[in-house]
């Protein structure tokens, strides 16, 4: 049977992995993992990352690495599997290998002595995203720490200016930066996300790219009144007046987060700095080892 079966077996992701092919017969595993949503079928020739727990061993024998038919490396819990004989997941490309280069992300985190990963801000317009990511952004460069920020707004100027804002462009323009995000933590950087991100699957599935606590959601917590109130571009006045057709806050919904790493909010009614804001996110990031390799 030339196929990888992935089948539902419980909620929240956990599934059950089941490979069958004759080459391979003491390949025949069923282990709980955490995918996305969409990953039901790995089909011919593609490769997929899969993320186990508990973590495995797999003996060599029951791969071939020497072979042009099968390969596999594993990385802590995570397992990477590719087989000529899989089928690939949904709208994959078919005849696509994923090649493992000699220098990996720890020799990179090394090297700038810190640990790639996402900090993804999220919020209404007007929240202060921006300004926390660049905030933030400033404060780790003069601690010699190497961020990049994506910005949704700049972002949409050039990767995703054939995205609007429908509920399928946002999802789509929110994937495509949790790719490009994914990319940068794995080159060892922090890479700032901000962008309104409003809906919660959308979020959870850029959390679901990456591993080991690496995807670090950060809720800016501010009331519509407040956001509004800025109103920094006159969007909200232009929303409220039916000129922009949803317009996140006012008629298209947000999704607050409900397990953030970190929330940003008023105290007694006052908003935090900016500069308060970025020490609290860098404080997280320090207490939580990024900060070192
Ligand atoms: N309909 C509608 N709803 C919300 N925001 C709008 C809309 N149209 C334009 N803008 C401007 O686009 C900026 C948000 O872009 P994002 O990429 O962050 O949005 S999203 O995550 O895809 O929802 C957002 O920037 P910020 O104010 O910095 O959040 C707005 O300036
Ligand atoms: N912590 C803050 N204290 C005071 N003003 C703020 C703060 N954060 C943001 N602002 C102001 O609010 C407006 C919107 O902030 P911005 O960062 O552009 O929000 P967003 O990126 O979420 O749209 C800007 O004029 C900015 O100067």
């Amino acid at each position: 049977m030339k196929q990888a079966f992935i089948s539902e077996s419980g909620k929240n992701h956990q599934k059950v992995m089941k490979f069958r092919r004759p080459n391979f017969p003491k390949f025949q595993h069923s282990f709980g993992f955490q995918s996305t949503p969409h990953s039901q079928l790995i089909h011919n020739n593609t490769c997929k990352n899969v993320h186990i727990h508990p973590p495995i061993t797999l003996k060599s024998t029951q791969f071939n690495p020497s072979s042009s038919h099968s390969r596999s490396s594993i990385l802590h819990n995570q397992v990477t599997c590719g087989f000529a004989s899989m089928m690939s997941a949904m709208g994959n490309p078919t005849n696509v290998f994923w090649h493992e280069c000699a220098v990996g992300k720890a020799e990179r985190q090394n090297l700038i002595n810190q640990q790639g990963c996402v900090v993804w801000i999220t919020g209404l317009s007007g929240s202060g995203k921006s300004t926390l990511a660049c905030s933030l952004n400033r404060e780790l460069h003069s601690m010699g720490k190497l961020s990049y920020v994506l910005d949704g707004d700049n972002v949409r100027h050039g990767l995703n200016k054939n995205l609007g804002f429908s509920p399928e462009d946002r999802t789509e323009n929110i994937r495509r930066v949790g790719e490009v995000a994914k990319l940068f933590a794995d080159a060892g950087l922090i890479c700032i996300a901000s962008l309104i991100s409003p809906y919660r699957k959308d979020r959870d599935a850029c959390r679901a790219m990456l591993t080991d606590k690496s995807f670090i959601e950060v809720f800016m917590n501010m009331p519509l009144e407040l956001c509004e109130g800025r109103d920094s571009k006159g969007l909200y006045k232009l929303a409220r007046a039916g000129k922009i057709k949803g317009f996140t806050g006012i008629d298209d919904p947000y999704e607050p987060p409900l397990n953030c790493e970190i929330k940003i909010e008023q105290k007694n009614g006052v908003c935090p700095t900016p500069c308060d804001m970025a020490v609290q996110v860098v404080s997280y990031l320090d207490v939580n080892g990024f900060l070192h390799a």
